[in-house]
């Protein structure tokens, strides 16, 4: 079938089921040969192709609600509802986003990008659909990943209770991004091997209250028969508990299964949960047959071999940097344990894991507990290094402030991802970090310039016994700096001058020295003079340095890729405000906006982090102020 024609899946009602298997293969084939050029989240996409067809099959999108937790599981969605043009374009500048984005299409009724969100969301849909007396069907489609997420087990709560009419899709494929953890995992482990003992009970009650002599008493007799074997053969029976009713183990590859279930929940009264099994990767056997993460998420790849594509000779990733230097120290201090929410892959803490299982722990999605978790062991004497991406930092943010901070704990905060991340996009751009944490008493953060200092910055944090502090580094490869063999602590605010000038100064930390460098190289050759600032530490700021800047009244421009409300620019105005100088200071950085998927380079260049608006800042500044003296 030509996947470009499709404008709704109004056309799926009238497909026998060997034309669905025929459109799940062209769909397969569609992803695999897109994705080869683009990259993007091709296993749990691979894994889902039956169940998103069966889903639009069944209900009426987007009258019926479709909620994708996480949302990277949602192409098939989108190719459905009219967008397999735009897949050249997928995760690309202006091009079709990776999640759900309710500009796209009006059945993309909920964004996503963090996950654990879709329980919530469909509560509150459901709590406004009977307010207003409508009666469609609102169904949020939830891996086994993101279940363990603390907002979904709030979510499930709620709606437990409440016995609203909300039809959960679990899909289980025993992955997160790596092999899922937890003893929820476990759970739904002993659920799948409980095999049909399901249907076999619901096909029991079924008959049983067909017979109309005795009706009420033997349907009285198989509840309390069905309850009994709950317990015997289900341990725990965790959904119904909870007062959902339990369809599963479906075989979410098989269609007959899938729409038998779908159609039966449909119809049942209050919440439902419908337990489909899946495999991640299916139908693509470099996919499939990859043990660590079947392929979550990829760079472009060589379809026939499976070869990702990557460049040659890039520096070692930051987050490898990082995490084998805290495996360096780990081994000359025993305190030393690594906390993961569920990003072992993503924040190369592999190594770590094979060398010391026993003091590295994943926890699943649980950034909030993580946080806290950590906090613990610090009260303890450990010293905990929480790894964790920027972005997903910002669910931690009341455990940072109320459990480590507080309290005043040596916990370490690996903030990975820190900075604008590209294809992933707004829900992942890793902004936010600098101005909700520089606010927060106690807290040390820093941000090296090249993986050279990155590494010194480890150590530092290793041997800071005054409370938290936390080290921010981007996504991506390092800047091939060499690495000195010893590790040396660098004193907390200090900054340093990586390059003098009189006419100005650039005060700049991490990714975007680099920048300020290359724009002082120009002016230079123009006969303007730049001083550059490698402003490491974010909080406490290098005071001493600053009150020698402000006195030389030289025109200061801060630059961050961090948002600039209430940011590191911010900061230093705040400095110039309580001192009674009278710089003048301007901010480059992240505007008071969310800045959608590109490339790095294409976002830095929408939101004016150039060599040409650096030059024209420093112009402006610098002309003016020769005309004032
Ligand atoms: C709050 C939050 N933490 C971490 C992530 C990173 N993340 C994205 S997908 C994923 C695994 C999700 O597993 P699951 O829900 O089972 O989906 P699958 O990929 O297996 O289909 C993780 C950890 C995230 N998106 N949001
Ligand atoms: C969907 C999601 O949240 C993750 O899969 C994320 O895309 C991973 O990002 P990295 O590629 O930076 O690890
Ligand atoms: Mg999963």
């Amino acid at each position: 079938m030509d996947l470009y024609k499709i404008k709704d899946p109004s056309f799926l009602k009238e497909l026998s089921i060997d034309q669905l298997k025929d459109l799940s293969m062209d769909v397969r084939k569609f992803l695999i040969e897109n994705l080869s050029s683009t990259g993007g989240h091709l296993g749990a996409n691979l894994g889902v192709v039956e169940l998103t067809l069966a889903l639009h099959k069944v209900y009426e999108s987007p009258k019926d609600r479709f909620l994708f937790d996480v949302g990277h599981q949602s192409y098939i969605h989108k190719i459905l509802t009219g967008r397999a043009e735009k897949f050249d374009t997928l995760r690309t500048y202006q091009g079709l986003c990776g999640f759900p984005k309710r500009n796209e299409s009006e059945h993309d009724v909920w964004e996503t990008g963090h996950s654990s969100t879709s329980l919530s969301a469909a509560m509150g849909m459901a709590i406004a659909r009977d307010l207003n007396e409508e009666t469609h069907s609102i169904l949020p489609i939830i891996g086994d990943g993101a279940l363990t997420g603390g907002m979904a087990l709030e979510a499930l709560n709620h709606i437990g209770d409440e016995k609203k009419n909300i039809t959960v899709i679990l899909n289980d494929n025993e992955m997160s991004i790596a092999k899922n953890v937890g003893a929820l995992h476990g759970a739904l482990g002993r659920m799948r091997s409980a095999g049909k003992y399901n249907r076999a009970k619901d096909d029991l009650e079924w008959l049983l209250k067909r017979i109309p002599a005795v009706g009420g008493k033997l349907a009285q007799a198989a509840e309390r028969l069905k309850d009994s074997m709950k317990y015997f053969v289900v341990p725990g029976m965790f959904f119904e508990e909870l007062g959902f009713t339990y369809y599963g183990p479906v075989d979410g590859h098989d269609y007959n299964d899938l729409l038998e279930n779908l159609n039966y929940a449909k119809k049942t009264e209050g919440p439902v949960i419908i337990h489909m099994i899946t495999q991640k990767g299916k139908g693509y056997q470099p996919a499939e047959s990859d043990q660590k993460d079947k392929w979550h998420g990829v760079g472009p790849y060589k379809i026939e071999s499976g070869e990702k594509i990557k460049s040659a000779d890039a520096p070692p990733a930051w987050s490898e940097v990082i995490s084998e230097t805290l495996r360096e120290e780990a081994r000359k201090d025993k305190r030393i344990v690594a906390v993961t929410p569920a990003m072992v892959l993503g924040s190369k803490l592999e190594k770590f894991q094979a060398e010391f299982p026993d003091r590295l722990f994943d926890v699943g999605i649980a950034e909030q507990h993580a946080t806290t978790l950590s906090a613990g062991l610090a009260t303890q004497g450990m010293k905990p290094f929480l790894a964790i991406y920027s972005t997903f930092l910002q669910r931690g943010y009341d455990q940072v402030i109320h459990d480590v901070a507080r309290q005043n704990l040596n916990v370490m905060f690996g903030i990975d991802r820190a900075g604008l991340v590209g294809a992933d996009g707004e829900t992942h751009q890793g902004v936010f970090d600098v101005a909700f944490l520089r606010s927060v008493p106690n807290i040390v953060l820093m941000m090296p310039k090249d993986e050279n200092e990155g590494q010194h910055m480890v150590h530092t944090a290793v041997h800071y016994n005054d409370g938290p502090i936390a080290l921010r580094y981007p996504r991506g490869n390092g800047t091939g700096a060499s690495m000195e063999e010893t590790l040396k602590p660098i004193p907390i605010g200090s900054w340093e001058v990586l390059e003098e000038g009189n006419d100005a100064v650039i005060l700049t930390f991490g990714t975007t020295i680099s920048l300020a460098l290359s724009t002082a190289e120009r002016l230079r050759k123009e006969g303007t003079s730049l001083r550059v600032v490698n402003a490491r530490f974010i909080k406490p700021m290098d005071e001493s340095m600053l009150h020698t800047i402000m006195k030389e009244k030289l025109p200061i421009i801060t630059v961050e890729e961090a948002v600039l409300k209430g940011g590191f620019g911010s900061s230093v105005l705040e400095f110039k405000e309580e001192h009674n100088y009278t710089s003048w200071i301007k901010r480059l950085g992240v505007p008071d906006r969310f800045i959608e998927h590109g490339s790095v380079d294409k976002l830095w260049e929408e939101i004016g982090l150039t060599e040409e608006n650096l030059i024209n800042q420093v112009k402006a500044m610098t002309i003016t102020k020769q005309r004032r003296a």
